[in-house]
């Protein structure tokens, strides 16, 4: 996620990733979606045999990092299968500790003086450094991987051959960026998804009609053309982000003066986005803590402000990956719920939410699981 004006280098940055989002080229990832969906069931399925009831927030992280790793660098990591990466729990300790800065004094001293001076800003530069590594790997690998599909590096390697301003540094940084924004994100939508599906078995059971009338008894997995067909899955996938937004708030800094009744905000002022107030917002949502999909259904969303309900952000600087997420999302769902039936114990309620950069479960999230 960037914090920032809307700087030349933004733009620079988001008109040279645009084209690797183009529709055609998200339709083919369904088969890097749905392989790696089908390690998540094996995993599973395993794990059933001696209990009933399983942690699924680390699994579902490993299959994203999996399908980010494969569909935007052509790399496979295999995380599912080998779960002590390093690379997760450096990517885990980097956001918990950005968030430390963020809401303490560090966050007041310059980056230098942080990472060089202080003994919490040197483990984090460790931490940064693990996931720099794994990214110079990733772009050295791409050498051996010559002809096959890596649609946003090799844009990024193609233009930097092409004799664009685009340093190693900014490759990897590109890389970065999507390695971060592009599994978190994902995998504590899903994990939600499920808990909203755990706690509301009746919007499951219909889901799961839907879901049988598309596929039938076939075994074929999920494709592009299928997800219009799955309406009320889009509405329970949309209240779920509503309620459990992966991404709760962000920051503008004020390039222009704005004034906002007898408010002046000055330029410099940063300000933030609170999504998930927005989201909770009663005025628009009525009862806004309750689980209502039909509240997405085209009646009920006639006339609703285009703003009131912004998971991915709005505007120019918006979510680049919000097509890709929901393809991800909608086949990985599919895939589960055809298999499984998801339940939560009443002991485990309410299931707390972190305050970090991803609005994650606090503590995992522990659903009984059963075969379909
Ligand atoms: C449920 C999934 C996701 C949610 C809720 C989400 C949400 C957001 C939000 C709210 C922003 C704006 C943040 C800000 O302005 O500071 C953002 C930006 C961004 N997201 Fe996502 N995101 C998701 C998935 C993804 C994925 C899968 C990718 C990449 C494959 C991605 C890449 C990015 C990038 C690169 C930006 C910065 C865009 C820019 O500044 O031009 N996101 N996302």
């Amino acid at each position: 996620m960037s914090n920032g004006s809307r700087s030349e280098k933004w733009k620079k940055d988001r008109r040279l990733v645009t084209p690797a989002f183009h529709f055609q080229i998200l339709g083919d990832f369904f088969d890097v979606f749905n392989r790696n969906a089908a390690i998540l069931i094996d995993q599973i399925v395993n794990r059933l045999v001696d209990n009933k009831e399983i942690d699924v927030f680390p699994m579902i992280s490993r299959c994203t990092l999996d399908i980010i790793s494969e569909a935007a660098m052509g790399i496979k990591i295999n995380t599912q299968i080998d779960s002590d990466s390093e690379y997760i729990k450096a990517v885990d300790r980097v956001q918990e500790m950005t968030r430390a800065r963020f809401y303490s004094a560090y966050g007041l001293l310059p980056d230098w003086i942080y990472f060089l001076l202080t003994r919490n800003g040197r483990k984090h530069r460790k931490y940064i450094q693990i996931l720099h590594a794994f990214s110079m790997k990733v772009n050295f690998l791409t050498l051996f991987f010559i002809g096959k599909r890596r649609p946003f590096l090799d844009l990024l390697l193609e233009t930097a051959r092409e004799g664009a301003d685009l340093s190693e540094a900014d490759i990897l940084s590109q890389v970065d960026n999507f390695m971060f924004a592009g599994h978190d994100t994902t995998s504590t939508a899903i994990t939600w998804f499920l808990y909203c599906m755990a706690t509301h078995q009746e919007d499951q059971e219909r889901v799961y009609e839907e879901i049988q009338e598309c596929f039938g008894d076939s075994d074929r997995p999920c494709a592009l053309e299928d997800l219009h067909k799955l309406k009320y899955l889009e509405c329970c996938m949309k209240e779920s982000i509503r309620l459990h937004p992966s991404v709760a708030n962000f920051r503008r800094q004020i390039s222009e003066q704005v004034q906002l009744d007898d408010y002046t905000i000055p330029v410099g002022a940063s300000i933030s986005v609170q999504i998930y107030a927005l989201h909770h917002n009663e005025e628009v949502f009525t009862d806004p803590s309750s689980f209502k999909p039909e509240r997405f259904q085209f009646e009920q969303s006639i006339g609703r402000h285009p703003f009131a309900f912004i998971p991915f952000s709005a505007g120019p600087r918006n979510c680049i990956g919000q097509k890709y997420a929901v393809y991800e999302e909608k086949a990985i769902l599919v895939a589960l719920l055809r298999k499984f039936h998801f339940a939560i114990d009443a002991r485990h309620l309410p299931i707390k939410e972190t305050h970090g950069i991803i609005m994650k479960p606090a503590n995992g999230m522990p659903l009984s699981i059963t075969l379909r």
